[in-house]
């Protein structure tokens, strides 16, 4: 009889942790914690109190700070810390992970300077591993919590894809798949910019009709530039492009429209991160897309303004009389 696969999850933040007990469920699970202190919380009290307060995590669920030692064991590789640590991250697991584990990426931000996906660092780290991302509307606490929600395992290969489902899967927890990597991954980069942009609007008290606003012409937005990278605008109606902008634009919880509301309650790029304690990733990818839209062509006011903002260059009223400013343009979705 074959023994059950070992997923192992580097990052033990809110995600990190929260996929890492969904995998916990289905198979053997480690998590790689960088602070002992975290993995001794986790093997003891099941708990990991700093990100997900008292939530019980599976007896199961085994957790370590040996990253070497951790990456040997896997089956199958998840990266779940932050973009700015993927690179570092991985190049300490290279020697010791097996050849062939497939690598699922988590995170949703761009790396400074190279401007990569985070797939793409993966593929520079630990070449010729199957490489894919696990995406959607995520909200962790929600989904520790147990409410029902969907992701999407997005890889070229679907033979990958089929058989890293289920390893995720729970009964309120649909996995879906789909072959538009780039489409996928870019949807959960871009939105996090356009969540800033709605917490900036929900502290200075807009209605309903300019969250709309927000939501529909990021949208807009994402899909143009999205397009012109080489995904598939179709790719954006789905779970990772609209589904994900929904839940972190209107959602108290998310880290970016945290920082938006913090921004608009005046405080810098420095104390709402301060404030924050976690990662929100818009906030160093915005100037990387605003570079990228330049390059490509493409007109992106909502991310300018928040690239104006997080630079310091404007406050969040002024981001708000910009955009008032911005010719209007069509409505239609233009292909880029
Ligand atoms: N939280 C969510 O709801 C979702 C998050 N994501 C994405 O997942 C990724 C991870 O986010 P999340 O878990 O929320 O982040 P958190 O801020 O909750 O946690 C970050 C984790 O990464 C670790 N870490 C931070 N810096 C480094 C570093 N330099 N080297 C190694 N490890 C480091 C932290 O360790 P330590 O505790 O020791 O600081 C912590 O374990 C992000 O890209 C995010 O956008 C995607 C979907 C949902
Ligand atoms: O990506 C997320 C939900 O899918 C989490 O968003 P935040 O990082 O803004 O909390």
């Amino acid at each position: 009889m074959s023994r059950p696969v070992r997923v192992v999850v580097l990052g033990s933040g809110s995600w990190g942790t929260t996929v890492a007990s969904l995998a916990a469920h289905n198979t053997r699970t480690t998590l790689w914690c960088r602070r002992s202190e975290v993995a001794e919380e986790i093997n003891s009290d099941h708990r990991n109190r700093q990100y997900l307060g008292e939530r019980p995590l599976p007896d199961a669920l085994d957790a370590t700070d040996d990253i070497e030692f951790a990456a040997s064991q896997a089956d199958v590789l998840v990266v779940g810390v932050p973009s700015s640590a993927v690179r570092a991250t991985l190049t300490e697991v290279a020697p010791t992970l097996r050849a062939w584990v497939p690598v699922l990426s988590l995170v949703k931000g761009l790396e400074a300077g190279s401007r990569m996906r985070p797939t793409q660092v993966v593929g520079e780290c630990l070449p010729g591993h199957p490489v894919g991302l696990l995406a959607g509307p995520n909200i962790a606490s929600e989904i520790i919590d147990g409410m029902a929600a969907a992701a999407v395992i997005a890889t070229q290969d679907e033979h990958v894809a089929t058989a890293l489902q289920p390893l995720f899967a729970a009964p309120r927890f649909r996995v879906y798949r789909n072959t538009d990597v780039l489409g996928c991954e870019l949807g959960g980069v871009l939105k996090n910019i356009v969540a800033i942009a709605a917490g900036m609007a929900e502290g200075l008290a807009v209605g309903d009709n300019t969250r709309a606003m927000v939501l529909a012409r990021g949208l807009a937005e994402m899909m143009q530039l999205g397009e012109a990278m080489g995904a598939d605008p179709r790719t954006f109606m789905g779970l990772t492009g609209m589904g994900d902008l929904i839940a972190t634009c209107m959602s108290p919880a998310s880290r970016n429209r945290r920082i938006g509301e913090a921004l608009a309650r005046g405080l810098t790029v420095a104390e709402a991160a301060k404030e924050l304690g976690q990662v929100a990733e818009g906030v160093k990818t915005a100037p990387i897309v605003m570079q990228l839209a330049d390059e490509f062509g493409i007109d992106m006011p909502i991310a300018a303004e928040v690239e104006a903002v997080v630079a310091g260059r404007h406050t969040p009223e002024q981001a708000y009389a910009g955009l008032g400013t911005v010719p209007p343009g069509t409505d239609q979705h233009e292909s880029a």
